[in-house]
């Protein structure tokens, strides 16, 4: 027997081989990408070799036929917080009732404008006890992934949107129009979709003035803000009343050369002024990373890609594991610091670890 064939994962960027010998290159490919150079997707890491929670990821039983369930049930016994996709494989109905009391689920949004669609995604997610809604407003189109391009990425048989009853039509009569020449079709693909045709189906044209108002008509949940990157974008949350914010750069999927989250946060939390909660994502591998985007003033980080490296390697003990290896590394920064708990994590922390840029 090779001398690691057996091991078991002791951090989470072991898991990131184990779950690419595993996948088929063209879903490894769509679940690593960044756009373009993919300059951003490697400052994410590089930033952060510098409470711990799963961030929505779309197409999760490409990784594992458990799926989204998998990972539900995960965060269930870890006793985080689970955001599901709009792009989830698995009715979102499904995916809570495999949780418990100890775990929140909120649910992601892409709004469209064809506007009863979306409302009708909020009123399900409502009714089956997601607590909030993150809509995310760093994807109007989506990023230049070109492994994605180069591989022809689409969501293989038998899986699908699920959360789209079948035959849903998303595109407005106008959006069709517009799209004749390039679709086929507008009813949600059972199986085939491409990423790029998603993003089609979304509404672009969201802004400050339409998009906040309209989701405050139609649910009383708590709205959350995901791809916050600069000060100025806190302050207009602040300013529309907006209940939280959460620093993403999509995981370096979106604009190539934005800047690492953890080196963003700082001014995000300085513009939130504490009238706001703020969330932090894109590039979280170690427990200290955890550590330094607490004591930045975030008040919870979470995982995209190493929830679904868990995944595919061991479903949901695999995603445990993932989640259970952050939490002890966490524990043990908090320890070599001083820190009694979460609490106590504080900016002067910082003054005993590398600045973000080295
Ligand atoms: C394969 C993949 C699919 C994603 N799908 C979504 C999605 O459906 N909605 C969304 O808001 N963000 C999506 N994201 C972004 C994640 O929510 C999160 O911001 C990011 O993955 C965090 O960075 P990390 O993967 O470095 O931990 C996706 C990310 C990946 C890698
Ligand atoms: C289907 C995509 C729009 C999901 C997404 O946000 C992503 O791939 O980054």
């Amino acid at each position: 027997m090779a001398p690691n064939a057996m091991a078991k994962p002791t951090c989470v960027n072991d898991y990131e081989p184990l779950a690419k010998d595993r996948l088929p290159k063209m879903v490894w490919d769509y679940y690593a990408a960044g756009a373009n150079d993919m300059l951003t997707l490697q400052d994410n890491t590089r930033a952060f070799l510098n409470p711990i929670c799963v961030a929505p990821s779309a197409l999760q039983k490409m990784a594992h036929p458990d799926g989204e369930e998998a990972v539900s049930r995960a965060v269930a016994k870890f006793g985080s917080a689970m955001v599901l996709s709009t792009y989830s494989t698995t009715p979102l109905e499904t995916v809570i009732a495999q949780g418990g009391p100890d775990c929140s689920y909120w649910f992601q949004l892409y709004l469209y404008q064809n506007r009863p669609v979306s409302a009708d995604l909020i009123r399900r997610a409502e009714a089956a006890g997601y607590r909030a809604l993150v809509l995310t407003v760093d994807t109007p189109m989506i990023g230049r992934r070109l492994p994605d391009a180069r591989n022809g990425f689409h969501l293989p048989k038998p899986w699908r949107l699920a959360n789209f009853p079948p035959e849903t039509r998303i595109l407005t009569a106008s959006q069709r129009a517009a799209l004749a020449a390039k679709a086929t079709s507008d009813v949600v693909p059972g199986t085939r979709v491409i990423t790029e045709d998603l993003s089609n189906r979304t509404d672009s044209t969201l802004t400050w003035k339409t998009a906040i108002p309209w989701l405050r008509q139609v649910t009383n949940l708590p709205i959350v803000l995901k791809g916050i990157l600069t000060r100025a974008d806190a302050e207009l949350a602040v300013a529309h009343d907006v209940d939280a914010i959460w620093v993403s750069n999509h995981a370096g999927r979106q604009l190539d050369t934005v800047q690492a989250t953890i080196d963003a946060l700082r001014d995000v939390v300085d513009g939130a002024a504490g009238q706001l909660e703020v969330y932090c994502d894109s590039g979280v591998r170690t427990g200290v990373d955890v550590f330094r985007a607490l004591a930045l003033g975030a008040r919870a980080v979470f995982i995209g890609r190493p929830a679904l490296w868990g995944l595919t390697v061991d479903g949901e003990a695999g995603v445990r594991d993932v989640l259970g290896i952050l939490q002890e590394e966490l524990e043990t920064s908090m320890a070599l610091t001083g820190c009694a708990s979460v609490a106590d994590i504080e900016p002067q922390c910082l003054t005993m670890t590398l600045p973000s840029n080295l």
